[in-house]
């Protein structure tokens, strides 16, 4: 809880029918109520309340007429605390009020004064509180995919988030998306992005997808780097992005807020939060394929994306069935893994700690890895490599997995790593090696439990900054245009077996989940970029323990 401060304002004014003391300083507004008589009366506690002025959505004037009092947005509404003919003027005050598990709710309280200069002052005074907020957006850039999820897209911002925004005094440009990558093609050739101060998806993960494709390349062109290259040190983007999720798992959102709710990313977007996110940039012989924030899975996550494209129709339950298809079906892949260990960081992915809001370790590891990006060409592309610092694993996998955050979602509430960080730089290598059913599903269902999912021999996982996979079949450059031809004559002989799995013959290659999205390359080099975008979140909120002294409603 933050201090008061130096008070800027301190009036006696009603709520309802009581007297409050209201003060405002630079970072609280507090009611307190006044005590009937000064006789202390134990089943009447002092009621107070204060709200960090940070998290004030906006205030709104009453204006009365006829008994009632209009709002500035044009509607009536009956003031019940007027009681008295002196009591004229009111302010109602929106801010933010946590609920259950991580969810934010647009509250509101009206104070009503005798003076209209009183109020008027008030009113003011914490507009301009607000405006001297430079953290908070006024114009933003909205992309509305309608087929994300249940197709509610446009429904939710309509409904739950454009009210917020009007209310906050945000304006915005909203564009619906009509086909698949035009929000990814309008943000990296037509966005006039100097217009904005965030970008603004409602939608999936693979939309997000779209969102982050199109701002890192455009990024990269406007700073002159090239985003194909993958040993270039990217530049991040100043623009910030905002998740309202409107998808089937919407996993990103979920881990970096805590939970899949419109409102509350709404009022995270409003009060102007900043969340750093890292990204991999992933590769195929030096050719750009994509980026990804969240899981990177070959195998069994790779084979239940797959699955379930072709079942979109089902909605979000696709991946439930796809995902006991693909247990059931049980296949595994041969292939090289090979990885750069992250040194000099905090952390392990075997940590009790997570990473919450305001994470000491995504500091002092950004830090580290900033210092290191900028001798970076030296530092990794000769002495990594000539080090040896490379370590290599080979093997017959049912998933590989790289996690560069929890990736918590509403089917695995503490994600598949998760002790993973958001902005620390690193992703979590998780290697699943071939094991019998039973035993993968143990690992699977210690996802869903306090158990912990590495804590077995076939399982192992490493913190890494930077990896490299080759499926065991996999040919050189010069043999590609054969081994195009070979696979795919295997994935049409792979799609027979996966549908008739009594055959006994498994696929030679899998393909890798990307964010949610397919890859259509097996053999992929990966890096990690620190912190290189910015979402409107701060990260997943402590929950109170006990009260905290420093209120200055306790004191
Ligand atoms: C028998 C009990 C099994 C429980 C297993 C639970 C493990 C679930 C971990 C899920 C991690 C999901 C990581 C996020 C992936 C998304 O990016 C991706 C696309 O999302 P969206 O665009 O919103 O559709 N979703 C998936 O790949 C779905 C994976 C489902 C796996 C069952
Ligand atoms: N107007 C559109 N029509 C069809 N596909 C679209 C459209 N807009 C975006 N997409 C694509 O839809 C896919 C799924 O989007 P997403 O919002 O992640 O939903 P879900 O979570 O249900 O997969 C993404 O690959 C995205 O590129
Ligand atoms: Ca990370």
């Amino acid at each position: 809880m933050e201090r008061p401060g130096r008070l800027l304002l301190q009036s006696e004014l009603r709520v309802r029918n009581a007297a409050y003391d209201v003060s405002l300083s630079r970072s609280l507004l507090t009611w307190k109520r006044r005590a009937a008589s000064p006789v202390y009366h134990p089943f009447r506690p002092s009621v107070c309340h204060s709200v960090p002025v940070s998290e004030i959505i906006s205030v709104r004037e009453e204006e009365e007429e006829n008994g009632s009092r209009q709002r500035d947005d044009g509607s009536w509404k009956k003031i019940r605390e007027r009681e008295g003919k002196d009591c004229r003027q009111a302010f109602t005050v929106l801010y933010v009020e946590r609920c259950q598990q991580h969810r934010w709710r647009c509250a509101e309280v009206t104070f009503t004064c005798s003076d209209e200069a009183v109020c008027q002052h008030w009113v003011s005074s914490i507009r301009e509180q607000l405006a001297s907020n430079t953290s908070r957006p006024k114009n933003l850039l909205v992309y509305i995919n309608p087929y994300g999820g249940k197709r509610q897209g446009k429904r939710i911002y309509e409904q739950k988030v454009a009210p917020l925004f009007t209310q906050a005094g945000i304006s915005t440009s909203v564009i619906v998306t009509e086909y698949a990558n035009h929000a990814r093609d309008h943000l990296k050739m037509e966005a006039e992005l100097k217009k904005f101060d965030g970008v603004v998806c409602v939608g999936g993960d693979g939309m997000f997808s779209e969102i982050i494709h199109g701002l890192i390349w455009r990024t990269q062109i406007d700073c002159g780097i090239d985003p194909n290259s993958p040993e270039e040190a990217l530049s991040p983007c100043s623009l910030r992005i905002g998740i309202i999720p409107a998808g089937s798992t919407d996993c990103i959102c979920f881990a970096t807020v805590g939970t899949n709710d419109p409102v509350t990313s709404a009022l995270h977007i409003i009060v102007g939060d900043s969340q750093p996110l890292d990204v991999c940039s992933v590769h195929h012989n030096s050719m750009f394929l994509r980026y990804s924030v969240s899981l990177l899975g070959y195998g069994f996550y790779g084979d239940v994306l797959s699955d379930s494209e072709r079942k979109r129709w089902m909605g979000p339950a696709r991946y439930d069935f796809s995902g006991l298809k693909m247990f059931l079906t049980h296949h595994y892949y041969e292939g090289t893994v090979s990885y750069l260990p992250a040194r000099g960081i905090i952390g392990t992915p075997r940590d009790a700690t997570r990473c919450r809001s305001g994470c000491v370790i995504c500091q002092h590891n950004g830090q580290l890895n900033s210092e290191r990006s900028e001798k970076y060409e030296m530092d990794e592309a000769s002495d990594s490599e000539s080090s040896g610092e490379w370590r290599t694993i080979r093997g017959k996998f049912l998933a590989i997995n790289a996690a560069s955050m929890s990736c918590a979602c509403p089917r695995s509430p503490k994600g598949l790593s998760p002790a993973a960080h958001l902005a620390d730089g690193t992703t979590d290598l998780i290697l699943v090696r071939k094991c019998s059913r039973f035993n993968f599903l143990r690992h699977l269902l210690r996802h869903t439990s306090k158990d912990d999912q590495f804590d077995l021999t076939f399982v192992e996982v490493h913190r890494v900054r930077r990896f490299r996979f080759m499926p065991r079949h996999c040919q050189s450059d010069s043999d590609l245009e054969l081994d195009l031809h070979e696979n795919s004559k295997r994935q049409i002989f792979s799609q027979i077996c996966k549908d008739h799995p009594a055959c006994g013959c498994a696929p030679a290659y899998s393909s890798w989940n990307c964010d949610g999205e397919i890859l259509t390359h097996t053999a992929i080099d990966v890096r990690v970029h620190c912190q290189l975008i910015k979402l409107f979140a701060r990260g997943i909120e402590e929950l109170p323990v006990f009260e905290d002294l420093t209120n200055p409603c306790a004191i």
